[in-house]
């Protein structure tokens, strides 16, 4: 030790102490039935045998024994109890010392023991009397403690995804059980997909068979069935070799195309075959209504039509950006747009819609999220290029396309719409502008600007796409009558909010200081002295205020769809989360992840209940309470094509075995009148079983 300055010297000097544990840490043993570690001198190996070897674990087994209402967790036993070393017991706490257990750590490849280890520090421990005990789940007593952390889900195994694939076969349609199986592929990781499919594929042919003029021989089934799989994870840019699928031979392919009339065209790129497959005559009734029905477009919103669709007709170049405040119509028009453009050229003619996210992308007719439309990596620099090589078939179809839409454009850095130029002048080899297509940007500078990480305000206009060398290429169109106002007919309340919006934006608002504004009385809540000093109490209030009486109105989805609390960290998030699950009556279900290192070799450094107290922003918490009834959002883009994306909002239908959520999707739709109102769609099924970081549905 060496002393830098006086103050520790005379520190040092006095003896007073130099370090300190608090709270104090209580090592506890574990080891399976019989095989305590016993220490003795050489020659005293019997009498060492003939001693006491109650371990601090046989002790809590014991005394379990003899006070069966004792529910403590092996690894909290300390806090409660103190281990009496003398007599070798554990005897009640008679103080208040802070003192925490932990159970020694063990190498995976221990085998048997690291799994007895996981059990201890489970609530599975609470009140076991004996190590079967342990291994009892379910009513279901099993061989070993590795298959009881398996039932609970608590091991990265396929057993759960064949439990749930088996349960799903006897329940649902074959198309949902495919969609099923391709979310366990991209979000779950399964150990072993070839096994699982192999295992369950008979049962996903049901609806192919139909269409079939002959009885098909189970070969060419299991191709088929392997096509389906194959067009859905085209979807989300994955092909059957990434999850370690058998590829479809080429004879297959081909005989599969003579037998099955929807496979007959199949000879295009699925991205391709996508873009043509929609449905010309719901098309061409959006694009009779909005030019010549009840609701066609204002004036300046057929302007903005009218440009569009000359250009696309006549093949010139063009770029618009449409600078629209949200509900003036922005969506309405580009939709009719989408649909007007899509039935030129025989129903031949492609328009891409994109959109910066994923929940804008679901109101747009055929949308994706830029990011995955143009494959864009997560890293964006100056000079980015898109991940799109020119032979693929994602050039292929971006070459075809007339239209390039993209809604909510602000949000994106100029340098997304600089590497999109590259892109295309590099896809159609033409040295124009965005390669020569027609490209309508639209969205609201007033709104969320590009998110540049701990970024000053400069560094973040400097990100807009106003700040691009391109934005001079653009011609701008404004909307600015508010139809959902307009609509809501007179709304005083709304009226208001929209000016009082309008002026937030463009900076009218007084502000006290920097940033920092006095936001209207009716926006506010009030809340009683009593409440303002106390954390639980304000959330309870605020809770109340916006979900006055949640359970009983658990199923009017227009309300619900209307409120949210927003919290800017993880831990209020699950104050609030907790609070409100307090409220609903139903029984609790805790779906926990089974987190583990990559690398076995750092499983003792970071053991698994460490991994599972990880709780930061982009990551799901290790327990997800649930109960039936609930509201959620989810947080990330999971199939947006199925309109599940990061802002979704579900309502908790059912969760079997822990690990699957069947949930009602809230979705907006447009009335007869022309107003939104949101109904509560198909049940979603989601997959909760995080097994590595990153890959898993969380909730908030
Ligand atoms: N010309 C119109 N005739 C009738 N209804 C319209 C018209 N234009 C827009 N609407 C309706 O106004 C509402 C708002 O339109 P829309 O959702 O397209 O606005 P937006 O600008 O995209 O809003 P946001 O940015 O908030 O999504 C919708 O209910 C839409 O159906």
């Amino acid at each position: 030790m060496r002393s830098l300055g006086s103050s520790e010297a005379c520190w040092r000097l006095f003896g007073f102490n130099i370090s300190e544990r608090h709270p104090a840490v209580y090592a506890m043993r574990v080891h399976l039935q019989g095989e305590e570690m016993i220490y003795y001198e050489e020659g005293q190996q019997r009498q060492a045998a003939q001693q006491d070897h109650t371990t601090e674990l046989t002790g809590f087994l014991s005394y379990n024994k003899a006070h069966p209402d004792t529910a403590v967790k092996y690894c909290d036993f300390p806090e409660i109890f103190t281990w009496h070393k003398p007599t070798k017991k554990w005897v009640p706490r008679r103080g208040s010392f802070n003192t925490i257990g932990r159970v020694l750590t063990i190498h995976p490849l221990a085998g048997e023991v690291y799994y007895l280890r996981m059990l201890l520090n489970h609530d599975q421990s609470k009140g076991a009397g004996c190590h079967e005990v342990l291994k009892r789940v379910h009513g279901h007593c099993h061989d070993t403690f590795k298959g009881a952390c398996e039932a609970l889900g608590l091991l990265q195994s396929d057993n759960e995804w064949h439990t749930i694939l088996t349960d799903a076969a006897l329940t649902q349609m074959c198309p949902q059980i495919k969609e099923l199986f391709v979310t366990l592929l991209l979000f779950n990781k399964p150990s072993d997909p070839a096994a699982l499919f192999d295992q369950h594929y008979m049962e996903w042919w049901d609806d192919l068979k139909q269409n079939m003029p002959t009885p098909p021989d189970d070969k060419l089934l299991r191709a088929m069935v392997l096509l389906d799989i194959e067009r859905r994870l085209q979807n989300h840019s994955k092909e059957l070799p990434d999850f370690y699928l058998p590829t479809i031979p080429h004879d297959m392919r081909q005989r599969v195309r003579e037998q099955d009339d929807d496979y007959k065209h199949a000879h295009l790129p699925m991205v391709i075959q996508e873009e043509l497959a929609y449905d010309i005559t719901s098309l061409q009734s959006i694009v009779a209504d909005r030019l010549n029905g009840n609701h066609a477009l204002l004036p300046s919103q057929r302007a903005v039509y009218d440009a569009v669709m000359d250009a696309v007709q006549r093949k010139i170049p063009l770029a618009i950006f449409l600078d629209a405040r949200g509900g003036t119509g922005k969506t309405y028009t580009l939709n009719a747009l989408l649909a007007a453009t899509r039935t030129l050229d025989n129903h031949k003619n492609i328009s891409l819609a994109v959109a910066s996210s994923g929940i804008v992308a679901t109101l747009l007719l055929g949308s994706r999220t830029f990011h995955s439309r143009f494959k864009v990596p997560i890293q964006i620099t100056e000079s980015t290029t898109f991940q799109i090589t020119k032979q693929s078939a994602v050039a292929d179809l971006i070459d075809r396309a007339k239209l390039i839409v993209w809604d909510e454009a602000p949000m994106g850095h100029r340098h997304l719409l600089e590497a999109l130029d590259r892109t295309l002048r590099d896809i159609t080899s033409q040295d124009l502008p965005f390669g020569g297509k027609v490209m309508v940007l639209a969205g609201d500078f007033r709104q969320v600007l590009p998110v540049i990480k701990r970024g000053s305000r400069a560094q973040i206009v400097d990100a807009s796409l106003k700040r691009s060398k391109l934005w001079s290429h653009f011609t701008l169109f404004n909307l600015t009558e508010n139809m959902r106002v307009l609509q809501s007919g007179d709304d005083k309340e709304l009226k208001e909010f929209d000016a009082w919006l309008l002026q937030l934006g463009n900076g009218h608002i007084d502000y006290i200081r920097d940033d920092t504004m006095v936001l209207p009385p009716h926006m506010c809540m009030t809340i009683d002295d009593t409440s303002r000093n106390s954390l639980n109490r304000s959330i309870m209030m605020a809770v109340s205020w916006v979900f006055p009486d949640l359970h009983d109105r658990k199923n009017d989805y227009e309300w619900i769809a209307q409120r949210a609390i927003l919290a800017p960290k993880n831990s209020a998030v699950d104050t609030i989360n907790e609070h409100i699950s307090s409220t609903f009556p139903e029984t609790l279900t805790m779906c926990r992840s089974a987190d583990s290192t990559i690398d076995e070799d750092d499983a003792t450094r970071f053991p698994t209940e460490y991994l599972n107290t990880i709780n930061t922003a982009g990551m799901p918490p290790h327990c997800l309470a649930l109960k039936k009834g609930m509201p959620l959002l989810l947080p990330m883009n999971l199939n947006p094509k199925e309109g599940l994306c990061n802002g979704t909002r579900l309502i908790v239908k059912e969760i079997v075995h822990g690990c699957l959520l069947k949930a009602c999707q809230l979705q907006m739709v447009t009335r007869e009148d022309g107003k939104c109102s949101f109904h509560g769609s198909h049940c979603s099924q989601l997959t909760m079983h995080s097994l590595s970081f990153g890959n898993v549905v969380s909730f908030q």
